[in-house]
């Protein structure tokens, strides 16, 4: 579904990806975790263009990114980030309906149908004529990932969505994505949470100093990493 191939990233003389090749099947979760400006974040960035690779190769559903179809493909990757970015003049239910209108020219009244059953699925409907600013975070963060949703995407793509929420409002959102990763969704997730990469994520890719380090099954890297570098984060953070 996504091949990446050697897929470097340099700003300035700073190498922040130094080679990274993998491959993500459909309805794979794929956990990407590794310490702060390891890279994961840009590595994800660099799938959708929202960074230019400096070099490498990415395919989406075997077309290969590339300037010219970079609009298109990106239709098929929704994106869910830390800072929920909401339009805050438009109402949830004018969130939801907004991308998929103009952009896909889908009629009001099918984009509205699809916006309320989105929003039924993350348990905000009665929220629909509200503003952003009447939300949690938690509740804005699943606005966004239904948002997102709204697009018909063949991949997900989490920027550490729960980074930014009160401790309270992180389980909300991580039930709504265990339950978009059991519909068979393929899902990047940039996470710190250990607990749901452990648990939810087929695939565990640990990254660091730009590299990508170990690309193994949750079960082998939680409890016998290959790598001392590895074994050292997982000691900080477990
Ligand atoms: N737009 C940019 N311009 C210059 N340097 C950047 C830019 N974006 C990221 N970097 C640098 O790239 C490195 C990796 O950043 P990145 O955000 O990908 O790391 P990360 O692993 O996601 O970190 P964190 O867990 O703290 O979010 C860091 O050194 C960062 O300062």
């Amino acid at each position: 579904m996504i091949k990446v191939e050697n897929l470097h990233k340099t700003y300035g003389k700073n190498e922040v990806l130094k080679g990274i090749s993998t491959e993500i099947k459909e309805k794979e979760v794929i956990a990407v975790i590794g310490p702060s400006g390891s890279g994961k974040s840009t590595f994800l960035r660099c799938i959708n263009r929202l960074e230019e690779p400096t070099s490498g190769e990415i395919s989406v559903g075997g077309t290969v990114i590339t300037e010219k179809n970079v609009m298109k493909v990106r239709e098929n990757l929704g994106m869910v980030f830390q800072h929920f970015h909401l339009f805050p003049h438009k109402t949830v239910l004018e969130n939801l309906i907004y991308a998929p209108m103009k952009v896909k020219g889908i009629s009001k009244a099918e984009a509205v149908k699809t916006a309320e059953d989105l929003l039924r699925k993350v348990g905000l409907f009665e929220k629909r004529n509200d503003y952003p600013n009447r939300l949690s975070g938690g509740q804005k963060q699943r606005v966004a990932i239904a948002r997102a949703l709204a697009m018909n995407p063949t991949v997900m793509l989490f920027d550490e969505p729960t980074s930014a929420l009160d401790p309270e409002m992180v389980k909300e959102v991580l039930a709504v994505m265990k339950n978009l990763a059991e519909s068979g969704m393929t899902m990047i997730i940039v996470t710190h949470e250990m607990g749901f990469a452990r648990e939810v994520a087929a695939r565990i890719l640990f990254l660091e100093g730009g590299q990508l380090v170990e690309d193994s099954s949750p079960e082998e890297f939680f409890s016998t990493p290959k790598s001392a570098r590895a074994k050292e984060f997982l000691e900080k953070v477990l």
